[in-house]
């Protein structure tokens, strides 16, 4: 099961690189070649997973970046997402989809099989559970996982996530629940379900509560670096349990800028995953 996989990567490592990549991104040395602008985000993320597979978990393929770049760049995504699978590691495709079930059913089709298939997609379920369920058949029939959007990072996410519902619970509380509801018959032999949630790191007491509330989700959780979550955010979480992978994407994928234009640029991303790694495991 995917997530048991995950469980078992991230308690190795729970850095996942975000490959977030933009073309102001790319070292002097990619930027200046005679390639379509896809073919160069291509080889920077080449690079970029060879020199950090020993010390990242998993990798998360943000498809907005690639989206932006029309055709050359969603060739781009795809190759990415490939690279990282035939390097046996774990590849979540972020898209962030949520629709009618109808059209669920196709970014199910079109993110777990053919040219961008991934191992765990995020979802935004905020439109209920049918737009969720068009993807639970992948989860069984081609050990696939979800990530659904719980307790989004942004200063925003108060808006609507934080309001108080009739009984008493906030929204995303309620959320919660479907989320570990949804995912009840597909937990592991790690104890967690194939329908995880995402969690911002700059939340840290809603994501300890959120974690005790909800001991068989497994969490993706973004915010940390650029956005300013730290090591100390999670370390009671995973003084208890490892339940979570770690995201951070422009704190790891630019770390070469300002320092070099050449090909050592993968020694200063190298850099930037194992300091993230030590910043987290050094709480436990
Ligand atoms: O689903 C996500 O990954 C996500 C959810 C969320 O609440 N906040 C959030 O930042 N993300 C994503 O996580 C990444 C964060 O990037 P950095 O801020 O550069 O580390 C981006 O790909 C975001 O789209």
């Amino acid at each position: 099961m995917i997530m048991d996989r995950l469980y078992e990567a991230a308690k190795v490592s729970p850095v996942c690189v975000g490959l977030d990549t933009k073309p102001g991104f790319l070292p002097g040395c990619l930027a200046a070649k005679d390639w379509s602008m896809g073919e160069k985000i291509a080889e920077f993320n080449r690079r970029v997973i060879d020199a950090t597979a020993d010390l990242a978990g998993c990798y998360k393929v943000q498809v907005a970046c690639y989206e932006a770049m029309g055709l050359d760049g969603m060739c781009a995504y795809a190759d990415t997402v490939k690279y990282v699978r035939d390097q046996g590691k774990i590849v979540i495709g972020d898209c962030k989809r949520g629709d009618i079930s109808s059209t669920a059913e196709q970014y199910a089709a079109g993110h777990f099989t053919g040219d961008f298939e991934v191992d765990i997609l995020t979802v935004n379920a905020y439109m209920g559970e049918d737009a969720a369920s068009p993807y639970y058949p992948y989860l069984k029939e081609r050990d696939k996982g979800l990530f659904v959007l719980l307790h989004t990072s942004n200063p925003s996410a108060r808006d609507f996530q934080e309001q108080p519902m009739a009984g008493g619970d906030l929204l995303y509380e309620q959320v919660a629940d479907a989320i570990a509801a949804w995912g009840q018959s597909t937990i592991g032999a790690s104890g967690y379900s194939a329908v995880g949630a995402v969690v911002g790191l700059t939340y840290p007491e809603a994501f300890e509560a959120l974690q005790e509330r909800c001991p068989a989700t497994f969490f993706l959780v973004p915010g940390y670096g650029a956005q300013g979550g730290t090591g100390r955010d999670i370390a009671n979480i995973f003084r208890r349990s490892r339940c979570a992978v770690i995201n951070s994407s422009r704190g790891i994928i630019c770390g070469h800028q300002g320092k070099t234009e050449g090909e050592d640029f993968v020694d200063y991303i190298r850099g930037k995953t194992a300091a993230m790694k030590e910043d987290i495991l050094q709480w436990l």
